[in-house]
């Protein structure tokens, strides 16, 4: 809590934002600069304990200097009442620089609506105007969430804040929104079966790549992604805007890539006929490659010379030391897979086409329909800055990130068995090592390049996700480490 008594008041509110009625009901928010200012002061100590404990706050395990408000807007006045924060968190400190910016949808309340779980209350607002009142995150009430999708439907302006429509069939603004339970990176709301709204929690200043590359894809006609019909964005001071929330068609008769693939692994127990997934991993293969090909054509490309190419290596070798650094278990193998950063640079590979890809392809982001696979989540590995998410790259990332996959389903074989059984490991082995070549030849027929004709890179691109994911699990999920950790150790010995 001391924390938060040296939090900034910096809050600024953007002066084209007409003030509201003054002193609705109490709790509500005031639409006045002086009243926003007093709600998020008396909010920010709450926040404060709650924002540390949610999946997506990337500030884990660094003490928080301070909570600088950074854009308010009330999105309502009244009880309930909803404020939309932007709220930077500086840690300060040798590594300082100015922290990162949270996107919160704070509902207030007199009381808990029967709606919103304990998990998601912060607590009790202590003082002045809103003394006594609840104080909650918003994403879990559906009458606040829909005052959010009317926004959008009506393509409104807070201040800052931009709500934008596709063209298109109108959007029904009256749908209710419930949260999403899916284990995600950000915030989502699904309404009805209708259309599922992403907010961004991480905000940085510019494009987020899952609006651009979902509209480009959108745009051209795809059916691989769910169209696009929405969003909103804010300016934050000069700067390119920041996309806040994307609202896309809900797929209500998809299946989860990755919860098929672990159906299917977990019948290789017993199961004497036990499903093919590699059909399904042909197919993802086929629907990866009609991506790309769509966002080479619409989006730019470049082709990489030898000195580029080094630099894709030396990138690749800087992301290891860091790793490194974060997880000392990754010293033993640092020099190995420093070699296979040098075979890429050695590779000739001059030419090397680069283009937008998704950033972060894995199981998860691929739905099965009853039209066939359709992907999600363009945004890219949420660890990375913004603007590195958004430079052009080898295609075959996004396939070697996708072969790390089969082998995290396929680990999950092992889970909770004898770590040594050698006729469980065989299975998995073999389950892997069929669908990953399963994908790669349907990349390969879908038009792709053919991931066997470049193993430099292939190699590289693969160690390079690895090294991502024990971090990534270091960080979120300690207890699945082992599996990336294994997948470096292979690779390490193959170079
Ligand atoms: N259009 C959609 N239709 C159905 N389910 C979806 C859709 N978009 C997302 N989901 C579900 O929500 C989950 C999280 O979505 P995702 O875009 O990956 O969010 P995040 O970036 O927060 O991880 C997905 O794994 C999927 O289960
Ligand atoms: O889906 P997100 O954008 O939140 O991506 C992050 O979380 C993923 C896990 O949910 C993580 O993916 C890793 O775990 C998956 C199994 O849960 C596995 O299929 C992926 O291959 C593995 O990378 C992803 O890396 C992270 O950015």
């Amino acid at each position: 809590m001391s924390e938060t008594s040296r939090s900034q008041a910096h809050l600024h509110r953007d002066p084209s934002a007409a003030p509201g009625p003054v002193g609705t009901r109490a709790p509500g928010v005031r639409r006045t600069a002086a009243g926003v200012s007093e709600l998020v002061q008396s909010a920010l100590p709450l926040i404060a304990e709650w924002l540390p404990t949610q999946r997506w706050y990337a500030g884990k395990g660094r003490p928080i200097a301070a909570l600088v408000p950074v854009i308010g807007t009330p999105l309502q006045v009244g009880d309930p009442a909803l404020l939309h924060l932007l709220l930077r968190v500086d840690h300060g400190g040798a590594t300082g620089g100015p922290g990162d910016v949270y996107q919160l949808l704070l509902g207030i309340r007199s009381d808990r609506p029967a709606a919103v779980g304990r998990p998601a209350v912060l607590g009790r607002l202590a003082g002045g105007t809103y003394d006594g009142a609840v104080l909650y995150d918003a994403v879990h009430d559906p009458e606040l969430t829909g005052r959010l999708l009317e926004h959008l439907a009506t393509g409104d302006r807070f201040g800052s804040l931009s709500f934008r429509r596709t063209p298109g069939p109108g959007l029904p603004g009256n749908l209710p929104g419930r949260a999403s339970t899916a284990e995600q990176s950000n915030s989502s709301v699904i309404y009805d079966t209708a259309f599922i709204l992403k907010l961004f929690r991480r905000i940085s200043p510019g494009t987020n790549p899952d609006l651009e590359l979902s509209l480009a894809l959108s745009r051209a006609g795809s059916t691989r992604i769910p169209r696009v019909a929405a969003w909103f964005e804010c300016r934050m001071e000069r700067a390119e805007p920041a996309t806040l929330g994307l609202l896309q068609r809900y797929l209500p008769d998809a299946e989860d890539g990755w919860e098929l693939a672990l159906d299917q692994v977990a019948r290789l127990k017993g199961d004497p006929s036990p499903g093919n997934f590699a059909i399904e991993a042909h197919r993802l293969g086929r629907a990866t490659a009609e991506v790309h090909r769509v966002l080479a054509r619409s989006m730019p490309t470049a082709r990489l010379d030898r000195p580029r190419i080094a630099e894709l290596a030396g990138a690749m070798a800087d992301r290891l030391d860091s790793a490194v650094a974060a997880v000392p278990g990754l010293l033993r193998y640092r020099s190995a897979l420093r070699g296979a950063f040098q075979q890429l640079t050695a590779a000739h590979l001059d030419g090397l086409l680069v283009q937008r890809i998704h950033g972060d392809l894995h199981l998860g982001q691929a739905m099965r329909t009853p039209q066939g696979w359709v992907l999600l989540d363009f945004e890219g590995e949420p660890a990375k800055p913004l603007a590195e998410r958004r430079l052009p790259q080898p295609a075959l990332r996004d396939v070697a990130a996708m072969l790390r996959s089969f082998d995290y389903a396929a680990a999950h074989l092992l889970a909770g068995s004898p770590a040594q059984d050698p006729h469980l490991a065989h299975l998995a082995a073999a389950w892997a090592a069929r669908n990953r070549a399963a994908y790669c030849a349907g990349y390969t027929a879908g038009g792709g390049a053919d991931p066997s004709g470049s193993p430099e890179l292939m190699r590289a691109l693969e160690i390079d996700k690895a090294v991502y994911e024990v971090v990534y699990e270091a960080r979120h999920r300690p207890s699945w480490l082992p599996i990336p950790l294994a997948a470096i150790n292979r690779l390490a010995d193959s170079v």
